[in-house]
């Protein structure tokens, strides 16, 4: 009897011990982080709450990001709390509130005055300091300002075609004689030799290959925890940064000498830009700038529409009618061609109407960038809700696209509802907005436009594993990098 008491006495012990525990560890971030704000503040903040102390609320959302649910990583927010569509938690080791509409992403991304960029450390340490995402708001215009026309521009634009056009026409018939491939990690290579195109004029196969797998490791650590220990994402993602680092200091190297020595070759690309900016007291940039602004252009570049020409590829076989009159289209643009033209034209490529309707809708039904980091600059109300001074807000794209209030049938993939529709402003955010707005957007939707004119002209995809299951991070991805074939489907 006697025993059975002490173990009862104990069994109670150890459960109240535990509850206790959780509840003191439930407010470790809450004592660090939210005491200190004043009692006004704190009772203005977004409901929600700052998680485990370390670790805060990363593990739900990683959990739910590796099922094949990963919204329902928000639905926990909106269920519990309402569609506020602005909620409190602890993201990437900050404390940091999750926009997630139209109207407050809107808000956050287009007002400077009281929001600055807010990546978390850990990424800026990997994408660098000197980047667009370390530096100064007046540097960053001014960087932005040189940079944009050269990539972005309509005459870039027009110069880029034939070279874009010959990488994609190559490709596809190497593609179309190796049998299976992993069609994500093809692609990839493409759009990373054609954004080295443009930034190195260099196309050295061996040094190509080399950072696209050092840019890989780089981005798996730029979601993960970061954890600097052997075996971690963010660990092996921090010495792919050495390597790119060091491997631009000896392209910089090279190129100085070259030009001191008048060497290099007449065309300019934007390593002569960046090597040739001065500001309006005459200062150039340093190496250390150069290479970081380098390194983030490089990354942003191809990645994104890398994984977005494999979507609209995979999504535009999955649908055959779409596919037929996407092709239809396209037929169209050649069979109207003036006499011995060769080449496709900007002002063809803007005909291209109904493409653009299936990429747009690619764009949305993926959201390749899940969310924006920003940092409030002081106190500031939104939606009726304080975000305290220092917190970081992410602007969640991903709830925006598949809001079915704004997109019925959210999950669908219908290009045709892009037909004469101008979307709301904050409703359609693929490439961000205001002042951090994509610089490579129009350069983009050229690269995937001409992919697919010539994909959907001569070629169809036929996955190895069409079933096989969707990753979310660290971007939306088939399991098996999409291994696939290419196959012609006319002789010519
Ligand atoms: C489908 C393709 C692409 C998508 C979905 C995409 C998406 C985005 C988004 C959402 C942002 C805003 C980030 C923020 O607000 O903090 C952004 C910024 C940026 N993108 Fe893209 N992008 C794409 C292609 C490109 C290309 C081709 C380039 C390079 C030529 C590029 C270079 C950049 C750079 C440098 C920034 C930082 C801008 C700044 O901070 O001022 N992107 N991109």
């Amino acid at each position: 009897m006697m025993e059975m008491v002490l173990v009862l006495v104990m069994v109670w012990l150890i459960v109240f011990g535990l509850l206790g525990l959780k509840w003191v560890l439930k407010r470790v971030n809450v004592w660090i982080y939210e005491s200190k704000l004043g009692e006004e503040i704190q009772e203005y903040l977004p409901p929600g709450d700052l998680g485990w102390p370390f670790i805060g609320n990363m593990w739900s959302f990683l959990r739910a990001f590796k099922t094949s649910d990963p919204d329902s990583f928000l639905r926990t927010y909106t269920t519990r709390y309402g569609h506020n569509g602005v909620y409190r938690a602890h993201m990437f080791g900050n404390p940091s509130v999750i926009v997630t509409t139209p109207e407050t992403c809107r808000r956050v991304l287009t007002d400077d005055d009281s929001f600055q960029t807010g990546w978390p450390k850990s990424t800026m340490e990997l994408i660098g300091r000197k980047s667009f995402i370390g530096i100064s708001y007046e540097e960053h215009k001014r960087l932005r300002r040189l940079t944009s026309a050269p990539v972005n521009g309509p005459e870039a634009l027009s110069a880029y075609i034939p070279y874009i056009e010959e990488a994609c026409t190559t490709a596809l018939e190497k593609w179309s004689k190796m049998g299976e491939i992993e069609f994500l990690s093809h692609v990839r290579k493409l759009t990373f030799r054609i954004i080295m195109s443009i930034f190195l004029s260099t196309e050295s196969e061996n040094v190509m290959d080399a950072l696209e797998k050092e840019y890989t490791n780089l981005n798996y650590g730029v979601r993960a925890m970061a954890i600097n220990l052997p075996g971690f994402a963010y660990h092996k993602a921090l010495k792919a940064r050495k390597k790119l680092v060091a491997a631009f200091q000896s392209i910089v190297t090279n190129r100085r000498n070259q030009r001191k020595e008048n060497l290099s070759s007449n065309k300019e690309d934007m390593l002569d830009n960046l090597i040739d900016a001065k500001d309006e007291n005459g200062r150039t940039l340093e190496d250390e700038e150069i290479i970081d602004v380098m390194l983030m252009y490089l990354n942003a570049g191809h990645e994104s529409s890398g994984h977005t020409i494999m979507w609209a590829t995979i999504l535009l076989q999955e649908h055959p009618e779409i596919l037929q009159k996407a092709k239809e289209e396209q037929e169209w643009i050649v069979k109207k061609k003036a006499p011995g033209q060769k080449g496709l034209t900007l002002k063809e490529t803007r005909e291209m109407e109904y493409l653009s309707q299936v990429i747009d809708e690619t764009l949305r039904v993926i959201t390749f960038s899940l969310t924006a980091f920003r940092e409030a600059k002081s106190d500031v109300f939104v939606n009726g809700y304080i975000i305290p001074k220092g917190w970081k807000v992410l602007t969640w794209f991903r709830d925006v696209h598949l809001d079915p209030e704004i997109y019925p049938e959210p999950k669908k993939f219908d290009p045709s509802r892009w037909k004469g529709y101008t979307p709301k402003a904050g409703t359609f955010l693929p490439f961000g907005l205001g002042s951090r707005l994509c610089p490579g957007n129009d350069l983009a939707k050229l690269e995937i436009s001409i992919f697919l004119h010539h994909f959907l002209l001569k070629y169809r995809l036929e996955r190895t594993n069409p079933a096989c299951p969707v990753m979310f991070l660290p971007h939306t991805r088939p399991k098996d990098n999409c291994l696939a074939r290419i196959t012609k489907t006319t002789s010519n």
